[in-house]
């Protein structure tokens, strides 16, 4: 089993070393496994429940002081599931799992997600918050109501735009602002044994976003991908990747020959030039494992052989 994990693309962290040390182990964890799908749900659940990465516990609040976690999962064969907007869940990328293995769908969202998840055994009541995001929360002088358009204001407000974390025509300018360098981040993890492939992303999205806004993390070919050449899972600035469906562009680059060095840069230089936003991505090919990314950091870890 090779396996490449990610612990988000954003600004350098404080903490560095902690970080590191459980992003090896979910590789190390994932690696153990002899399936590649079972690997990558391994590796992310490790990071899930560490309050270091956005994702799971330490997942970001949205306008409305809630915490909602999102998760894709793909493999070789094109089979797919992806979960959005799911409050309390710890592993939404156990319950994106269940939505491959268990439904004729690919992605399910909201109150009945939260319910299915309950009936494949997943916990729906998890406490989500950290110290440190009830620290930034306590700051955030939030909307009074339960008003879109008070929250619209307010993200107006917050970050000049109309959409958090910032996209569009000012984008690289935007897509910091509002941005703690310390933030913790979305996680994800590519892995290959023989000719198989799977890569999952999961994530609590960004922070101070709208109160059911939806990031590129469990839209398909957008946080992540998957096809016989190989597999990718992306993070960073969520709108912009979805625009330009960047773990698909990876993927692509595969299909046409490329390393998956070579896929991961490509992809990351095409998402640059389309975009002006910051982003990185993860890759797993059929002779190696790649990863790119333009913005300050983005921390990985690699497993096996
Ligand atoms: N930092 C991240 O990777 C956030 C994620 N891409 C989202 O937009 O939900």
């Amino acid at each position: 089993m090779q396996l490449i994990v990610h612990g988000g693309a954003g600004g350098v962290p404080d903490d560095p070393e902690p970080r590191q040390a459980v992003l090896d182990e979910a590789a190390a964890t994932g690696a153990n496994e002899s399936d590649p799908l079972d690997a990558v749900e391994s590796a992310v659940r490790v990071l899930e429940s560490s309050p270091r990465f956005n994702a799971g516990v330490g997942g970001a609040v949205q306008s409305d002081g809630r915490i909602r976690t999102d998760a894709g999962v793909m493999t070789d064969d094109r089979e797919v599931g992806a979960v959005a907007g799911l409050a309390g869940v710890e592993h939404p990328l156990t319950v994106a799992r269940a939505v491959r293995a268990e439904t004729p769908h690919v992605l399910l969202a909201g109150d009945r997600a939260l319910e299915f998840a309950e009936s494949v055994g997943v916990e729906t009541d998890a406490d989500l918050w950290t110290d440190r995001s009830r620290e930034k929360w306590a700051d955030a002088d939030p909307p009074e109501t339960d008003d879109p358009t008070d929250h619209l204001d307010w993200l107006r407000s917050r970050f000049g735009s109309t959409e958090a974390g910032g996209v569009g025509e000012n984008a690289e300018s935007e897509s910091d602002e509002g941005r703690d360098p310390t933030d913790h981040d979305t996680v994800g993890a590519v892995a290959r044994q023989g000719d198989r492939f799977a890569a999952a992303t999961s994530t609590g999205g960004r922070w101070f976003a709208l109160a059911g806004r939806v990031g590129d993390v469990p839209q398909i070919g957008s946080g992540f991908y998957c096809a016989p050449a190989g597999g990718a899972s992306a993070t960073g600035a969520g709108e912009d990747i979805a625009r330009v469906t960047l773990s698909r562009r990876a993927v692509r680059h595969l299909e046409a020959g490329r390393d998956a060095q070579t896929a991961a840069e490509s992809a990351i230089e095409e998402f640059g030039e389309l975009t002006g936003s910051s982003a990185g991505v993860i890759v797993a090919g059929r002779e190696s494992l790649g990863s790119a990314f333009n913005s300050e950091g983005m921390q990985t870890s690699r497993a096996g052989r």
